[in-house]
């Protein structure tokens, strides 16, 4: 083993540049067919993919052959170790270009798949299903909706799916780890990742089992007894979206306060013309306006704002791209003018930034300080675009009052999205694991599925389910090989994020009002965080932003505060069953 820590330096020299002219080029390749569906531009980025791998293979092969253990610098330690572990390369070409071709067929199904109407009309998921599951108050158009996607997108994956995890694990176990979610888990270099989670999930769930009961009754109100029972789980197609992982698109019907202030941004956004660039260029508005750093002239000139009008297929599903010649960072977003999609316009900023924040890190730093940090960047921003005082202040909101009703109308708003959200951010993952690792077989994979959406989420199917079926398959990340607990993490920490950037802006009063909107020290202590890229490892820079260097419900129990005990109160007034004990009931639908 070579123990030469300066010929180390070399190497790694060597693999930097080079690395950054071959993911440059994949990139550029991938971005060309993820705008613009045909099977010239897939082939091309498969090629230009295999070269990808083949760099990989080699630099990562050369990585194994030196002896750490004495070196100096960490960084260049970290960095070894993480090239040493190849992911896909290690798999042989024949195992490898069926394993990139699966993953490309599956991502363009999903994408292109419609949902037809027997007079042959036909929806696509963005925008037609979207806006059914956010805007239809009909449950059986709901229900064309739901099931007619989990035909047209989840059922086709099946197969496909079956053989991507056998390759997946392959590829896994021949870098040591154990099956590919054990790979997953080890990007977050935490040992007691599972039980860290699982415990912040039990802290948190007395509050989703109360806004599972309010909603349910708010339900009850307007679908009757005939598809909601009051102590039963609730039909996943009713919740205000296609998975019901945000039942913001619900919230006219859940308002508490229905003459109190208004949260909903999107009638003055359209009434005032906004569209996709406006949106953007609020977003990188209000990054600048904290110190942090505008968006190039090339991310104006090359990104995808909108689903292109001229017949091309696209993979719709909102991304932020990184071309790693520290230049050219992108974002392809779908987008349409909702206030949903300001939030969604963020989130996809977030990234960027961060990419703009790291762009001179080594490559192999050119990575979030964990997954779930790189999620929860334009979140946090967006927790403060949100208050109903900045949406005022942007000329969104007019009617906006500072009282209790008023309050519990915006809480319950961000509620439905960030509480709602966390028992599905849990599941995604619980579901990939044990099929990764052999405790869920194809036989089981969607019953095992709707147990875990009964069980976390509380939400039961409105028609029957098979196996046939492969409702997981309709979720974009399954198919297209993204992991998720990323989302879990990122909704817990963003709240951590959120008070202690608060405080950096000297803030007063409760958390939930909190507007960081031109505080130059709060963007200077998410910038500083951002700049360390995935050199550090991550309970540093949570320490660097928080003080402390753990995962904590706290601050996202501060922020709803005042809510949950509205709710607890609301709840106890009407009697509310927590869950759903009456687990096997079915709508009659
Ligand atoms: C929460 C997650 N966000 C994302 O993909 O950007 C989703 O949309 O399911
Ligand atoms: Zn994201």
């Amino acid at each position: 083993k070579n123990t030469d820590e300066l010929h180390a330096k070399q190497f790694l020299e060597e693999y930097n540049s080079t690395a950054e002219q071959v993911w440059n080029t994949y990139t550029e390749a991938s971005w060309k067919y993820n705008t613009d569906i045909n099977e010239a531009n897939k082939e091309d980025m498969l090629k230009k993919n295999l070269k990808m791998s083949a760099h990989t293979l080699q630099y990562g092969l050369k990585a194994r052959e030196y002896d750490i253990t004495d070196f100096q610098d960490p960084l260049v330690k970290r960095i070894i170790l993480k090239l040493s572990d190849i992911e896909r390369a290690a798999l042989s070409t024949a195992e490898l270009e069926e394993y990139n071709t699966l993953l490309s067929n599956m991502e363009t199904k999903y994408s292109i798949a419609e949902v037809c109407r027997t007079d042959g009309t036909c929806h696509p998921l963005d925008p037609d299903l979207q806006k059914i599951m956010a805007e239809s108050r009909d449950y059986d158009e709901l229900l064309f909706a739901w099931k007619g996607w989990r035909d047209a997108a989840g059922k086709i994956l099946r197969e496909d799916y079956k053989r991507y995890v056998e390759l997946a694990n392959k590829a896994a176990t021949l870098n040591g780890h154990t099956d590919n979610g054990a790979f997953w888990r080890s990007l977050y270099e935490t040992p007691t990742f599972e039980e860290d989670l699982e415990a912040l999930w039990k802290e948190l769930e007395p509050l989703y089992l109360n806004v599972h009961a309010y909603v349910r009754r708010a339900l009850y109100k307007h679908y009757g007894t005939k598809y909601i029972n009051l102590k039963g789980p609730i039909p996943a197609h009713l919740l205000g979206n296609m998975w019901a992982q945000t039942w913001s698109g619900i919230m006219d019907l859940v308002m508490p306060y229905p003459d109190a202030t208004q949260v909903d941004a999107t009638p003055a956004m359209v009434a005032q013309g906004w569209n996709s660039t406006r949106m953007f260029q609020e977003s990188d508005r209000f990054f600048t306006s904290m110190g942090l750093l505008p968006m190039p002239q090339e991310f104006w000139d090359k990104s995808m704002l909108e689903k292109p009008s001229d017949g091309r297929q696209v993979v719709c599903h909102a991304s932020a791209w990184d071309f790693y010649n520290r230049k050219d960072f992108r974002i392809k977003q779908c987008t349409v003018v909702t206030m949903d999609d300001l939030i969604t316009v963020h989130h996809e900023m977030g990234h960027v930034q961060y990419f703009l924040q790291y762009k001179d890190q080594p490559v192999s730093f050119r990575d979030g300080a964990n997954p779930g940090f790189h999620e929860a960047i334009g979140d946090v921003l967006a927790l403060s675009v949100s208050t109903p005082k900045h949406l005022q202040s942007i000329g969104l909101l007019d009617k906006v009052e500072s009282n209790h009703e008023s309050d519990i109308n915006f809480l319950m708003s961000m509620a439905l999205d960030k509480i709602a959200f966390l028992p599905f951010g849990y599941l995604m993952d619980q579901w990939r694991w044990k099929v990764f690792d052999g405790r869920i077989p194809s036989s089981e994979y969607n019953k095992e599925w709707w147990n875990l959406r009964l069980k976390y989420q509380g939400l039961c199917p409105p028609v029957t389910r098979t196996e046939d079926d492969f409702d997981p398959g309709a979720k974009f990340h399954i198919p297209a090989n993204v992991p998720y607990v990323r989302y879990f993490v990122s909704f817990i920490i963003q709240f951590q994020f959120h008070k202690a950037l608060c405080d950096a802006a000297n803030h007063v009063g409760p958390l939930h009002t909190c507007d960081i909107y031109q505080s130059k020290e709060a963007g200077k202590l998410l910038g500083d965080v951002m700049k360390l890229g995935y050199s550090k490892p991550w309970p540093e820079a949570m320490a660097m932003i928080t003080g402390q260097s753990k995962m904590s419900a706290q601050p996202l129990m501060q922020y709803f505060q005042p809510l949950i005990q509205w709710l607890e109160e609301e709840n106890n007034k009407n009697n509310e069953v927590r869950g759903w004990p009456n687990y096997n009931w079915k709508p009659s639908g």
